[in-house]
């Protein structure tokens, strides 16, 4: 048998798991079960990239591809034996900035911030129960997307509300920290001069965000309580006036629930394109109002790109990376106009080619596609609590 590492990641419309042997950053598997609850489909790949088979089954559901996913490890695997397994898990609360070691309590602790993260938190504690009951008696760590922004100052981390809501949890907490937590690592050993600088980060996946990094640790996120604000994403609305969501309560008279399907699942990319969350389907479109959907991301985008460096003082790289910075070089190259006035510059052709350094040689801030590795960042989290 050889000893491996699984890592799991239950997005909001994706289940991404990575088995990585014992020691070393290259995986021996990584899979993923693309567009849950829509025509879902599973992937699994070997080291080479090669397709492997896949245990039949429906995927309309977060639990049911996590069973798909374990049964068709026995079938690709039969001889690896799963000594750890790393999950993300969207929401750590106010006080956890590191992994932690999942026993009952924690399970208790975090499912209390499922109403903070509906879309995410409880698919992520599904996960891991499924996991347990799967695996038990070996170890199984959570690493937060809350964790990576746990420091930011005081101003980044309130609203202007009474105090008391302060203390009862209703903070910017941020997230998509694990894969930040992977490129701050990556800019650590690779670019050091940045890691040390001023680091706008865009995410740019089914959910979005932007983050500020300074000296390898987060200042400021475009994402606050929930993973609802800043930019516009797949489904949901992005940064929204709360006077909005009065008007739909009391003009409209939306439940809670009503609102938070609108919210969350019915606006951003969707709402305004009313043709699709996905953003490949919107660039080969050509309506009019898919075309409105993009712009209206990239002027976000860029909005909060310049709000981001202002948390800095300014801004030395900024990074694409997700689904849609890594694979779209139109919504880089559109989101870089008008941004000379930050030393943005980007060479078309090392973008259109999805080259590592896509600025120009001349301009004063360093633009980069790196793509994120969520599972690496897990798997070690895993590893160090064997
Ligand atoms: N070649 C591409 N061009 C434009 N968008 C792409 C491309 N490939 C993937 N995307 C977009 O990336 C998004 C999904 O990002 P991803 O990071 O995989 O999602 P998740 O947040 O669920 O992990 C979708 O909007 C998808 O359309
Ligand atoms: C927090 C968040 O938005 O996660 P995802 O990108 O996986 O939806
Ligand atoms: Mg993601």
């Amino acid at each position: 048998m050889t000893r491996a590492i699984l890592a799991l990641n239950a997005g909001s419309s994706s289940l991404k798991v990575a088995v990585y042997p014992e020691t070393g950053d290259r995986p021996l598997l990584t899979g993923l079960a693309d567009r849950i609850g829509a025509e879902g489909k599973l992937t699994l790949r070997d080291e080479g990239g090669v397709a492997l088979p896949v245990a039949p089954g429906p995927l309309t559901t977060q639990a049911e591809a996590m069973r798909r996913v374990i049964e068709s490890l026995r079938i690709d695997l039969p001889v690896a034996e799963i000594v750890a397994v790393g999950h993300r898990v969207v929401h750590g609360g106010p006080d956890r900035d590191a992994p932690a070691h999942i026993d009952d309590a924690l399970l208790e602790e975090l499912a209390r911030y499922a109403p903070f993260a509906p879309l995410h938190q409880p698919h992520n504690l599904n996960g891991i129960r499924a996991a347990l009951a799967e695996f038990p008696g070996i170890p199984q760590v959570a690493c937060f997307d809350t964790a990576f922004h746990r420091h930011h100052p005081w101003v980044n981390d309130t609203f202007a509300l009474p105090r008391a809501y302060y203390d009862k949890g209703v903070r910017r907490y941020g997230f998509h920290g694990v894969s930040y937590d992977y490129i701050a690592g990556h800019l650590a050993e690779t670019a050091p001069h940045l890691h040390d600088g001023r680091v706008v980060v865009a995410h740019l996946g089914n959910g979005a965000s932007a983050c500020a990094i300074q000296n390898g640790r987060s200042v400021a996120s475009t994402m606050g309580f929930s993973a609802l604000d800043g930019l516009p994403m797949g489904t949901r609305c992005g940064q929204l006036d709360p006077g909005v969501v009065l008007y739909l309560m009391e003009q409209e008279r939306l439940t809670p629930a009503q609102i938070a399907d609108l919210l969350y699942k019915q606006s951003g990319l969707l709402g305004l394109s009313g043709l699709s969350n996905d953003m490949r389907e919107l660039e080969a479109s050509g309506t009019p109002e898919a075309a409105q959907a993009i712009d209206y991301f990239v002027f976000r985008l860029q909005r909060e790109i310049g709000a981001m460096a202002a948390a800095m003082g300014g801004i030395d790289a900024l990074v694409f990376c997700g689904g849609i910075g890594e694979n779209s070089a139109t919504i880089r190259a559109r989101t870089c106009e008008r941004m000379g006035w930050m030393g943005i510059e980007i060479d078309h052709h090392r973008n259109g080619s999805h080259a590592r350094v896509i600025s120009s040689d001349l301009a004063r801030t360093t633009v980069m596609v790196i793509p994120t590795d969520e599972a690496l960042v897990i798997v070690r989290a895993a590893r160090a609590a064997l």
